[in-house]
């Protein structure tokens, strides 16, 4: 039987790298999660065993600790641009590179007003991403936030929703809203200030929810990316991932009590996932 190899790719996946950049009487300090991903001319080492086009997974992690050093100085997009830069021009049978970084979020230790110059706190589960795919058409920069835990205790609801033999949901006008939200934007081409950016658009994205009267997530989820849309020209399009993490009222008429949407079972599964890419007419 006649077989061929469609398409392909290898790279180095969860390169775990960490920065203290030195300033003198206090230190910056930096966590990433790097994936290095190449394709290219790799037909033979697949189909022959023929390795000689093969720059090993072992030296791309290499080259991502040894290009921290002088090239991972500010915004994760910079470094990835970086990254995807290098494997593109040094080898020439790669035609296309991709790099994703997954930055941990980490804050300076507050006291008495005052940030302490080298004591952190984690950031809890939020992260900050970054998506390169660099080859012969260009590059391409997507940018965004994951497992953004937001949660708001009215404004709310979810109402005149198909009914059949199966709805047991009771209509609310009152429920708590809830998700992890996952965000990503692609910029029309390269952007100054990623980093300024990345916060502005974080800000409309926490500030839209908030005040957002919400008649389902799918409605939120929507309002979120069309004021990204509108208040930023330089983001294409934007994906956002919200699943509904479910708090649901707690029935205590047993206990002889009046629940007023006060108490509720907190369920992690099954979740509703809605899901959603906004973009410019
Ligand atoms: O905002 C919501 N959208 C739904 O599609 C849905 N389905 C459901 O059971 N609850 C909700 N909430």
């Amino acid at each position: 039987m006649k077989v061929r190899l469609e398409e392909n790719a290898y790279g180095k996946n969860a390169v775990n790298l960490s920065k203290i950049i030195r300033h003198p009487g206090y230190h910056e300090f930096r966590q990433i999660t790097v994936n290095v991903s190449l394709q290219g001319d790799f037909e033979s080492a697949h189909t022959e065993g023929d390795n000689t086009k093969i720059l090993p997974t072992d030296t791309q992690k290499n080259t991502v600790y040894a290009l921290a050093k002088e090239h991972f100085t500010s915004a994760i997009e910079d470094f990835a641009l970086h990254l995807a830069g290098h494997f593109i021009t040094t080898q020439p049978q790669v035609s296309q590179a991709t790099i994703d970084i997954t930055e941990h979020v980490y804050s300076r230790m507050l006291f008495d007003g005052t940030e302490h110059p080298h004591a952190y706190i984690g950031g809890g589960s939020e992260k900050r991403t970054a998506l390169i795919v660099q080859n012969a058409a260009g590059t391409t920069v997507n940018a965004g936030i994951k497992d953004l835990l937001i949660l708001k205790t009215t404004d709310s609801g979810f109402e005149h929703y198909i009914k059949d033999r199966y709805t047991t949901l009771k209509e609310t006008a009152d429920r708590i809203l809830a998700t992890q939200c996952v965000a990503s934007w692609n910029y029309n081409g390269l952007v100054t200030g990623y980093t300024q950016q990345f916060n502005d658009i974080r800000n409309t994205l926490l500030k839209t929810f908030a005040y957002h009267k919400s008649l389902s997530v799918q409605q939120t989820l929507f309002a979120m990316g069309q004021a990204v849309l509108e208040q930023y020209p330089s983001v294409k399009d934007i994906s956002l991932k919200m699943p509904n993490k479910h708090h649901i009222p707690f029935n205590l008429e047993p206990f002889g009590m009046n629940n007023q949407n006060e108490i509720f079972i907190a369920t992690d599964e099954p979740y509703g996932y809605i899901t959603g890419t906004i973009t410019r007419e």
